[in-house]
């Protein structure tokens, strides 16, 4: 309970897994001899401000998930695993349904995101508390063009004002049902939850997030996700570097 908050998590981990193409949902190959979805469980059950987490697996996967993650790994947060729909929204929005009735917050978290960092976690539930509606992202690195139909730029905004968006999405619980339901009542997917709220006109507070925090999305991403659990200490313990906070 955070002051007198209660917060609950969505896990997003019912996605076709397309541009992995793997044989089994990517959320249940294994990094550093763990499940990712396990690996991302890991990090909100760790969070002291979360009450409740609920899952959403693909229909067919929902018995699996019970069995094979919550049950396997003891996830004593994780109150019920939901079955997930056609996009990603849909998804979000069986979550949304079946939340605990104290929840006041809420995070959206996609299951193939490992790497989020504890202390991200708890600044999306005070900005929430503060500020009704909080997404973590991080600094574009490359230049962005806006192209055409046929390829050619348009335009290249700048870079300055550019972030990349990434989960946890967090918002207080009247504002995110009032952005899932006026979305279905217009007929509006977005590509991810902030997007919901911010076309009701309410103000959406970034938080740098970090760039490890990438979404597992296509086979290169599992080198990079096993060399971030193993590599990481040997890269930047190397004198070349002086970081202040991992
Ligand atoms: N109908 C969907 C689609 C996506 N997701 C989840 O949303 C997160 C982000 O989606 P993405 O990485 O694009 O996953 P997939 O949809 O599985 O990927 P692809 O588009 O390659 O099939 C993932 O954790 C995914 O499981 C979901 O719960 N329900
Ligand atoms: C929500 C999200 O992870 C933010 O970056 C992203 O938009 C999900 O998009 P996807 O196409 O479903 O991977």
């Amino acid at each position: 309970m955070y002051k007198n908050n209660y917060v609950s998590v969505i896990i997003a981990a019912a996605g076709m897994s397309n541009r992995m193409r793997s044989s089994v949902n990517k959320q249940f190959i294994s990094i550093d001899n763990k499940p990712i979805l396990t690996h991302t469980l890991e990090k909100f059950e760790k969070c002291r401000y979360v009450d409740e987490i609920i899952v959403v697996a693909k229909e067919d996967e929902v018995d699996y998930c019970k069995r094979k993650i919550i049950r396997r790994f003891n996830f004593k947060k994780v109150s019920k695993v939901v079955k997930g729909g056609r996009e990603r929204q849909d998804s979000v929005y069986n979550g949304l349904l079946a939340l605990n009735e104290n929840c006041n917050i809420v995070l959206i978290h996609d299951g193939a995101r490992p790497f989020i960092k504890l202390k991200n976690i708890e600044e999306s539930v005070e900005g929430t508390a503060n500020y009704g509606a909080c997404v973590v992202g991080v600094p574009v690195k490359d230049t962005i063009k806006i192209i055409q139909k046929d390829k050619s730029v348009l335009n290249t905004p700048d870079r300055n004002q550019i972030w990349a968006a990434q989960t946890p999405q967090s918002f207080r619980y009247d504002i995110i049902m009032k952005a899932y339901r006026s979305a279905i009542y217009d007929g509006f997917i977005g590509t991810d939850d902030s997007m919901l709220v911010e076309r009701l006109g309410i103000d959406v507070k970034m938080i740098l997030g970090s760039y490890e925090n990438i979404k597992i999305t296509t086979p290169e991403d599992l080198i990079v996700a096993e060399s971030l659990l193993k590599d990481k200490e040997v890269i930047f313990n190397r004198k070349e570097f002086i970081f202040q906070s991992r």
